[in-house]
């Protein structure tokens, strides 16, 4: 059977098990069609694909809080134990209250092609909940957070399943379920990750999503003998991935000139600073999820309601918010506005139009499973320091994360040329991430 006829094949068991799933369906058709000439090569791997794209298990629960009224409360908590095969399950929790169960599939299939990518072994999971922490005091997210580990403890444990924060979940809220995990199960252990700096989580964990994907972008650029330095750079988002993307981008010497919410952009034209990076902190913390308080504070900063970052001229944009928020028209317009490189912080930031876009103008373009990878990443050197009961540096944990983000980028190009598939990173990504869980899961036989 030809690739393509494969792929089909797949798409077809698919769309008919999961019509109703549709980002799960747009995130298994970008990386099956990806690997259509994978499956030239190695038809047989495609049967492997049909088993990897079934779930290992997916739990969906109650969760009953009571909110400061005294009333409950009821929302849906989930997790998808996607794919074991190259170590424990792990991926992060979302809450947001589009959660539903093709959103956790969508990013739990990801989830196992860039735990790949990061050469440590972990399996993909991802899970979370339709909770909206708008609005809530924080005494409401503790009993909500609370009640969720009440169900999901008896599904994880740091040989089986790691969790981790994801849209929504911080470090408070890492801090309320571990808790909770202790209270019922007298086990203190590396079952989350992201933990509070005093209780067993590492340094950079905060910053390594957007670190790791400016480290990403620097590697990308490098290909094309140029750096950040003095690039103009558009970011979306005002949250965890946007923050630690501006952190470094600033200190490698671009200029950060925009920032988002779901309530519209910011325009700074003078760039972001210490200070301004700081006030995102604050902003995230309210909980209010709008940025136009941002344009209040520093005066010079101009906020655009209701629009998207793309339309700014630059010439290096990351997407740091939510899944599909950059669209044809915004990639012909970053393409028209003369941008290089598009690198993916948020997991399938660009829409399937967006990427063909980009990639057919000869931009660098990169998937969130290759580029935001280092979240993950130093979420392993956590689980790594819990079981060898040490803390590394800050500059051991960077080196290392510098060293993955390095090498994924070299394992997207490896795989490129074994394929002749010039600078293509979406396929880099899906082959090398994919290739390794083939070979596991057929060395482990019927599973
Ligand atoms: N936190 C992590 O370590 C990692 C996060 N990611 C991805 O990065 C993206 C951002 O996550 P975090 O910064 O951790 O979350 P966060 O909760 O700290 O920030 C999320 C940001 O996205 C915006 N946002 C969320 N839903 C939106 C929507 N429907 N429309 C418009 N804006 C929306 C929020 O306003 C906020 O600015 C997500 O796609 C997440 O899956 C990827 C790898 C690791
Ligand atoms: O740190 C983790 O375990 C997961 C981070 C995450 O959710 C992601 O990579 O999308």
């Amino acid at each position: 059977m030809s690739g393509v006829a494969a792929a089909q094949r797949l798409l077809a068991v698919v769309d008919k098990r999961d019509p109703h799933q549709p980002e799960f369906r747009q995130a298994v058709k970008e990386v099956v069609e990806s690997l259509i000439p994978v499956f030239d090569v190695h038809p047989e791997y495609a049967d492997v694909m049909e088993r990897l794209i079934e779930p290992e298990r997916a739990i969906q629960f109650r969760v009953a809080w009571l909110d400061d009224k005294g009333k409950i409360q009821v929302n849906r908590g989930f997790r998808v134990q996607y794919n074991q095969a190259i170590g424990p399950y792990k991926g992060g929790l979302r809450f947001h209250p589009s959660v539903n169960m093709s959103i956790i599939k969508f990013l739990g299939f990801e989830q196992i092609f860039k735990n790949s990518l990061t050469t440590l072994p972990m399996g993909g999971a991802k899970g979370g909940s339709d909770f909206d922490a708008r609005g809530k005091s924080d005494a409401e997210i503790m009993r909500f957070c609370q009640s969720f580990m009440t169900e999901l403890a008896r599904h994880i444990g740091a040989n089986i399943d790691v969790p981790a924060g994801d849209i929504g979940v911080g470090g408070k809220e890492i801090g309320y379920m571990f808790g909770q995990y202790k209270r019922l199960t007298k086990n203190f252990e590396g079952v989350l990750t992201g933990k509070g700096q005093t209780w067993g989580g590492s340094l950079i964990r905060p910053e390594a999503t957007g670190y790791g994907l400016t480290y990403f972008v620097q590697e990308m650029l490098k290909t094309k003998n140029t750096t950040l330095a003095g690039k103009t750079v558009c970011v979306s988002g005002f949250g965890n991935v946007c923050w630690g993307t501006c952190l470094k981008s600033v200190e490698l010497g671009a200029k950060v000139v925009t920032i988002s919410g779901p309530d519209g952009y910011i325009y700074d034209p003078a760039g972001m600073n210490a200070e301004k990076i700081n006030y995102l902190l604050e902003l995230r913390a309210t909980n209010n999820d709008v940025v136009a308080p941002y344009a209040q504070r520093f005066p010079g900063s101009q906020f655009h309601a209701g629009k998207k970052p793309w339309e700014v001229k630059c010439d290096v944009a990351m997407t740091c918010a939510t899944q599909n928020e950059l669209n044809g028209d915004d990639a012909r317009q970053l393409v028209a506005n003369g941008c290089m490189c598009v690198g993916e912080g948020s997991n399938m930031g660009c829409t399937p139009e967006a990427i063909e876009v980009l990639q057919h103008a000869g931009l660098l373009f990169s998937p969130g499973k290759a580029s935001n990878a280092g979240g993950v990443a130093v979420s392993g050197l956590e689980m790594s320091q819990n079981s060898m009961r040490l803390r590394w540096t800050t500059e051991e944990v960077d080196q290392h994360l510098q060293r993955i983000m390095r090498d994924i980028h070299e394992q997207c190009l490896a795989a490129c040329r074994r394929f002749n598939k010039g600078q293509d990173y979406l396929f880099g990504a899906n082959a090398a991430g994919f290739l390794k869980v083939c070979q596991a899961m057929m060395e482990q036989g019927c599973v």
